[in-house]
């Protein structure tokens, strides 16, 4: 392996005996790949001159017990610690006792924050090593509860918080921000915080969770993202009366200013990383997330997580269960209870995928049917509310405004719910289902799990075992008639990771739909017959690190394909070329194995 040395200053160990290396000691870093374009020089530190207590308060360069005595000495840090040098396993059996000690999953949250903040390879080992039991801990659904309960929650910041009355100066805050080589941002204005409304401030939760992921599924190191809170006011009045509320108690600002301010967040996002960063837009309201990703799509490098993330998880989900179904796409009837982001993204990307499968863009529209807050989408029907992206689905059909009603009726084949009314999928409605389809589709995709429109172990009941079921929040596996289900968690958490690696790696300025659609064919692929077999509808949650990097490398084939990669040279091997990215959770050697003392006269 080739190294880097990197000089950190250790002037005051050394002095008058020194030798060549007295002024200083060493990080040593992997090289890259020499195939394809080259990255600066990787994880080169910007810490040179860190040393003393200093090195053990910031997180990227904590080490904890597990600094070497030479690291200990060279780096002034010895006496810090105490005497004892653990390994990183001796570590993580100390992070997963206290882990298994909480007695509550908020208190297991606040628990690996706090590692995060004070051990940032060992939090990300640890997590990479656990993720089917902690991604439900830093992500969804627990981060939705600490959300809710971030002015407890909260000990020290992490991400940037940009408020309304920042505005003009919102460059000025991004340089603020130390990493000066940020790739991915993930933002949110917290108006519509997973299925829990408006959270306002409180929303930062859910960047620092997404991004958590990047690094943890997606490998892109962590000084490369920056989460971001864009604080507009809240709608929240509860908020407006809460003593630890953290953002601004006002109205939330609409209208031009609003937009105004998002323009200006956008074109100083670009001056100060470039226009190749990658924007992800994360639980704004309804309205907003679709106008932003129209207007800044051909613009930025931008994609909207909860419309096209969760499309693409939702379609392979959609894709998998075929095999199960034994139908074509075309044979289904789609129906969609709630026509906001998630949904009418799903709905979307289907269409797509029946084009691609051979059927006119009115075919494939004609097999999707939706249910918004007033009724089954039909065109002018009288209650009204039809417009933008939901006219194309619209039909020439009865209005009716039950889902119990409207299943019975129409006797779809997949049902999808993503309206965060919780319990929408009733008994009766179930059972319709059952009673319609040999293995009926259901997919209750509202997160968190208090907002799922049934859960799993009612679907699998219900029907009998006969039911193919995701579910956007995790489920616990549940047995009916002595065989044992895994559901399926259909959430964009399979999909951002690895479409974040490949746009990033691969220099795409735009992301179109059909990275979309490749990453929901890639990922419904990766699905074994033995996952199927169990009820699994995507691969276990502990494969899905190399589902992301399978998904990223399919995506490099598919943008240096098309010419929308901007990465040059091309990479021959496309996945060693990925992988060559990947963030290491191994903790940095600062002094090299074959270092010895100077000797004294
Ligand atoms: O965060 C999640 O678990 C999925 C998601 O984007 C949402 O529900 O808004
Ligand atoms: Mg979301």
């Amino acid at each position: 392996m080739a190294y880097n040395i990197a000089a950190v200053t250790a002037r005051k160990i050394f002095s008058s005996n020194s030798s060549k290396f007295a002024q200083s000691c060493y990080v040593i870093t992997r090289g890259s790949s020499s195939d394809g374009p080259q990255e600066p020089k990787k994880e080169l530190i910007n810490h040179s001159r860190v040393r003393g207590i200093d090195i053990l308060r910031n997180p990227k360069l904590n080490k904890g017990t597990a600094f070497t005595l030479k690291e200990r000495q060279l780096m002034g840090i010895h006496g810090l610690v105490p005497p004892t040098v653990r390994s990183v396993e001796e570590q993580t059996i100390r992070v997963l006792t206290n882990f298994s000690k909480r007695s509550s999953d908020l208190d297991r949250f606040i628990y690996l924050m706090a590692l995060q903040d004070r051990n940032e390879k060992l939090f990300y080992k640890v997590l990479c090593e656990n993720v089917e039991e902690m991604m439900p801990i830093v992500y969804t659904p627990t981060v939705g509860q600490a959300c809710q309960q971030y002015g407890v929650v909260f000990r020290r910041p992490r991400g940037l918080f940009i408020s309304i009355k920042d505005k003009g100066h919102i460059y000025e805050i991004l340089c603020n921000w130390p990493e000066r080589n940020v790739k991915a941002i993930v933002v949110t204005d917290g108006e519509r915080i997973l299925g829990l409304g408006d959270l306002g401030a409180y929303g930062m939760g859910i960047p620092v969770g997404k991004l958590s992921l990047y690094t943890a599924l997606g490998g892109i190191h962590p000084a490369k993202c920056l989460p971001i809170l864009l604080d507009v006011g809240t709608n929240n009045e509860k908020l407006h009366e809460d003593p630890l509320y953290i953002g601004h108690c006002e109205p939330r600002v609409t209208g031009q200013e609003y937009d105004d301010f998002i323009d200006e967040f956008m074109q100083a996002v670009a001056k100060r990383y470039g226009y190749s960063c990658l924007v992800q837009f994360e639980d704004f309201g309804n309205h907003n997330a679709f106008r932003f990703l129209e207007k800044y799509r051909d613009v930025y490098c931008t994609f909207n997580d909860d419309i096209q993330g969760t499309a693409a998880v939702a379609a392979a989900g959609v894709f998998a269960s075929l095999r199960i179904t034994k139908t074509k796409l075309t044979d289904n009837k789609f129906l969609f209870q709630g026509a906001g982001e998630a949904n009418i993204g799903i709905a979307e990307l289907l269409t797509l995928a029946m084009i691609e499968e051979g059927a006119t863009e009115q075919e494939a529209r004609s097999k999707i049917w939706m249910v918004d807050s007033r009724g089954l989408i039909t065109k002018g029907r009288p209650s009204g509310g039809i417009s933008g992206h939901k006219k194309e689905f619209a039909k020439d059909y009865k209005h009716m405004d039950n889902l119990e009603e409207i299943v019975e009726d129409l006797k779809p084949s997949v049902l999808i719910g993503a309206a965060a009314i919780a319990g929408a999928f009733t008994e009766k409605v179930i059972l319709s289902m059952a009673a319609h389809n040999e293995r009926p589709v259901i997919f209750a995709l509202s997160n968190p799990t208090s907002k799922a429109e049934c859960s799993a172990e009612e679907a699998y009941t219900l029907t009998e075992g006969r039911c193919v079921f995701a579910s956007g929040s995790p489920f616990p596996a549940c047995t009916v008639n002595g065989k044992t289900f895994y559901p399926g968690q259909g959430n964009n958490a399979y999909i951002f990771p690895g479409v974040a690696l490949g746009v990033i790696t691969c220099g795409v300025r735009h992301i179109e739909d059909k990275i979309f659609l490749h990453a929901a064919q890639c990922l419904s692929k990766l699905v074994t017959d033995e996952n199927l077999a169990e009820g699994r509808l995507y691969p276990p949650l502990n494969q899905i690190q190399e589902v992301s990097l399978k998904i990223a490398t399919e995506l490099a084939e598919f943008v240096y394909r098309t010419g929308a990669a901007s990465a040059y040279p091309e990479p021959k091997d496309k996945e060693a070329y990925i992988r060559s990215f990947l963030y290491d959770t191994n903790y940095e050697q600062f002094v090299p194995d074959t270092w010895e003392w100077p000797e004294t006269k």
